[in-house]
């Protein structure tokens, strides 16, 4: 053990060191603060580097009588008297604020074996030191943040070693260095599979540290007995989450910030550790990392001392060490390096060193800004509430609706019946015409112009095949439109357009009831002259009833085809809608999943580039380490060959550099489409739903088809039998032509026996008289009708857009955020 010198008098006593500057342009906030920390001298000796006027001490810059030269820094700790608290206050503690506010922080101990770098720190012995106050105040903080009831603050802790240019997670002893990579992600520095662990208390953060230094790497050498043969990087992580909801989005601000506290390995030259063997490879790793630190320190120093701004190349890349510590040097991060030297005479040439290497660190300009992340989601709980309140007005308004077309419903069945009584009654009007005229006239053929109004009369009242489709139901377009919100509007349209043609179906009605009634006035007055005629005789009552039989099934037959093929129509029309939607949802699918292939295909191309590109920088690496080996003399023989490796590596790191900003972006883009993919994972659902709905869709056209094919055939054989029968008596009242012999049965209400009974053989005046006023009514009570239903249609109107539009609201709310489904089969 060297003989070790006291300080002396004219070391200065520490001055509170302030982060808020001094008085020099490296005082800057974003400049790396440096103090000198001197440990005191062991065992009481005096003498040594103050003592013996090696180095003289002033407040904030020391000077070598060696070399002549002065060395600047923000603050010299040179009193053995000096505490580990006061050093703290004084230096350490207005970091942590920062780090509290939200921004990286880092404390690096740096100096040779035995100057105080693990006392300091509190990485090793008894002492509390730097990392438990710094444990003590963010814990003290965090009970006070928790008051703030919209603000969740999470402390994460982190302990790695970097020994022999590999690293160790000392909170996972077990796992392997080779799954321990450093990434760039998200701009952050990570080290992958590193144990980040919940620390809810002081407790359990200094118990994680107590852990990790037992499991640190420590070796006796020349210089210290128990010397810490690694770095040692225990980092914080703080994250402060707070949310705010406004209407159904729930918005969390994250900040989250790192401070890295570092107690480097020593940094004297391997030959005066006295080491051999195992500790000598150790020695030339430690100097290794140091060495790129030291090439990062000084690269950066120049840039920032440089006039034209040039930015020269920083080799991070050179070791674990520098890499880890990118945001650290020159990077978003608050830093402060503690050098510290020892106080012996004998460590003269290791202190110079450690004096220049920390007070270039002083000219590292770093750019620390709050990083914080914004991340919006919806409200389950207040839209469930939101979405009740829409289903009891869904079902209220569906109910009202119900209720509307239930007596829609009737009255337009009323009208239907009522209609084809009326044809019934204009056919049964036609036939007792032709009676009247034969009977009045004895056979004589009538005046040219009376016959053809006949004629009119006679097609008018036959020929009327105005048709009668089914309304319809706004039930059903409700239920629709709760089933097909995307085409909502579409169907709002169509809707409007059948309740057009129906409005347009009644006003044709009436036009034709006024006709008629117009047409039965004439042929009243046409009867009056021609009453004194002869009755002739006339076809037989029962062939006249057989003859409105028929009639009276076409029509029933043609009222319920037409409503079977609107029925159809609209089923294929919703069916080829819905197997649209599946097709784009699919197509979406599939193309985003194709896309997110390629790019994992690429990004596994780009990490086994990086890996090779790795891999090469580490056999150079080698390379170099076995020039440094050949002993310092020899290294600027071999300079030149050291040099140009080191343009080699300096391409070899810019490819990588590019492959890792590739796979960078690459990842991103993968985690766009994984976002894609999970969005469209959510329309398997969809898929689903669209094609159950059309399956029963298809099930119910295809019911339809059958039952309007029975239909058919039904109809075939009455009108066959009717024909036949009336064939049978041999005179003429077969159905005119106008009635095209269609399809259809329904059970005619003209067969059963009250009605036959009521047909008479003839018409006279009084009844002509009673079919007038028949029609009148018939007529008033259409046009109510017609009314009635022109209101519930615009009624209808009313509620389905403003249904539509709370279904497009809700909707569009649904698609701002849904959480993504756990992954289904795909449809
Ligand atoms: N400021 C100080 N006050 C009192 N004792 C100190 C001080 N600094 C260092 N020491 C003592 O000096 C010895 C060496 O210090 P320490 O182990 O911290 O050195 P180190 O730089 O971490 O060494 P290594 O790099 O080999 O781990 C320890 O016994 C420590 O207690």
């Amino acid at each position: 053990m060297p003989p070790h010198a006291p300080l002396q008098a004219q070391c200065h006593s520490p001055a509170p060191f302030s982060n808020q500057g001094s008085k020099d342009q490296h005082s800057k906030t974003d400049s790396v603060q440096v103090c000198v920390r001197v440990r005191p001298p062991f065992g009481g000796h005096a003498g040594g580097v103050c003592g013996g006027g090696t180095f003289r001490f002033m407040n904030e810059s020391i000077y070598s009588a060696k070399n002549n030269q002065t060395y600047n820094f923000d603050k010299i700790y040179t009193s053995p008297s000096t505490t580990q608290t006061a050093f703290y206050s004084s230096c350490v503690s207005s970091l942590v604020s920062k780090f509290l506010s939200g921004y990286n922080a880092t404390v690096l101990a740096y100096g040779q074996t035995g100057s105080g770098k693990t006392y300091t720190m509190g990485t090793g012995g008894d002492e509390k030191g730097v990392i438990e106050r710094v444990l003590d105040d963010v814990y003290g903080y965090k009970i006070d943040a928790a008051t703030d009831k919209d603000t969740v603050t999470k402390i994460k802790v982190g302990f790695l070693e970097v020994y022999n240019e590999q690293l160790r997670d000392l909170l996972q002893p077990t796992m392997s260095p080779k799954d321990l990579n450093v990434r760039e992600i998200d701009g952050e520095v990570v080290v992958q599979n590193a144990l980040e662990v919940d620390c809810d208390d002081y407790e359990a953060a200094t118990s994680l540290l107590r852990e990790g230094i037992k499991g640190r790497i420590t070796g006796g050498t020349d210089m210290n007995k128990e010397s810490s043969r690694s770095h040692a990087i225990f980092t914080l992580v703080l994250e402060k989450t707070r949310t705010e909801t406004v209407d159904t989005i729930i918005k969390k601000n994250i900040v989250r910030s790192k401070f890295h506290l570092v107690d480097l390995a020593g940094s004297e030259r391997a030959k005066r550790t006295g080491a051999n063997g195992a500790r000598l490879k150790e020695s030339v790793n430690i100097n290794q990392g140091l060495l790129s630190l030291g090439k990062v320190i000084r690269a950066l120093s120049q840039e920032s001392l440089s006039k034209n701004n040039t930015t020269p190349f920083v080799p991070y890349r050179e070791s674990k060490l520098t890499r880890i510590l990118q945001d650290s040097l020159g990077g978003n991060s608050r830093t402060l390096m503690v050098a510290c030297i020892s106080p012996d005479e004998e460590d003269y040439q290791e202190t110079l060193n450690t004096v220049v290497y920390a007070s270039q660190a002083r000219n590292i300009k770093n750019k620390p800004i709050i990083v914080n992340r914004i991340i919006e989601s919806v409200d389950h709980t207040s839209q469930k509430l939101i979405e009740d309140k829409l289903r009891s007005e869904i079902n209220n308004l569906t109910l009202k609706l119900q209720q509307d077309t239930s007596f829609e419903k009737k009255e337009k069945e009323d009208l239907t019946t009522q209609i084809v009584n009326m044809r019934f009654a204009s056919a049964e009007a036609k036939y007792r015409l032709a009676n009247i005229i034969s009977h009045h006239t004895g056979g004589k053929s009538l005046p040219v112009p009376v016959l053809r109004q006949l004629e009119d009369i006679s097609c008018l009242l036959v020929d009327e095949e105005t048709p009668m489709s089914a309304v319809p139901s706004p039930n059903k377009a409700l239920k629709r439109l709760n089933q097909k919100v995307d085409d909502l509007e579409r169907d709002l349209e169509r809707d409007e357009q059948i309740f057009a043609a129906k409005s347009k179906e009644l006003r044709a009605l009436r036009k034709h009831l006024h006709k008629t009634v117009g047409r039965v006035k004439e042929l009243e007055s046409e009867l009056i002259t021609m009453n004194s005629n002869p009755n002739p005789a006339s076809p037989s009552p029962e062939k006249v009833k057989l003859a409105q039989q028929l009639r009276s099934a076409t029509d029933d037959y043609h009222i319920q085809q037409r409503s079977y093929s609107l029925q159809i129509q609209q089923l294929e029309i919703n069916i080829s809608v819905k197997t649209e939607q599946i097709q784009v949802i699919e197509k979406g699918r599939d193309d985003a999943m194709r896309l997110m292939e390629e790019h994992e295909q690429r990004k596994r191309e780009l990490g086994d580039k990086i890996e090779r590109i790795c891999e090469e920088i580490n056999r150079r690496q080698g390379g170099k380490n076995r020039l440094e080996l050949t002993g310092e003399d020899q290294l600027s023989v071999l300079s030149d060959s050291f040099d140009q490796k080191e343009e080699d590596d300096e391409e070899l790191e810019n490819s990588l550099e590019n492959a890792e900003n590739e796979l960078n972006s690459l990842s991103h883009q993968i985690r766009d489409q994984q976002r894609i993919v999970s969005l469209q994972k959510q329309s398997v659902r969809r898929i689903e739903e669209l094609s159950a709905e059309i399956k029963k869709m298809d099930a119910e056209r295809i019911k339809l088809t059958e039952l309007s094919k029975q239909f058919e055939k039904g109809f075939e054989g009455i009108k066959r039998d009717l024909n036949k029968q009336i064939d049978d008596y041999g005179d003429d009242p077969q159905p005119q032509s106008g009635s095209p012999c269609a399809p259809q049965h329904a059970p005619s209400r003209y067969d059963n026996k009250e009605n036959k009974e009521n047909v008479g053989p003839l018409l006279g005046m009084s009844e002509i008289e009673q079919l007038r006023k028949e029609v009148a009514m018939e007529r008033r009570k259409n046009q109510e009708l017609a009314e009635v239903n022109l209101h519930l249609i615009s009624e209808m109107k009313d509620v389905k857009k403003a249904k539509t539009v709370r279904m497009i609201k809700m909707k569009a709310r649904q698609l701002v955020e849904v959480p993504p489904p756990p992954p289904q089969k795909m449809f």
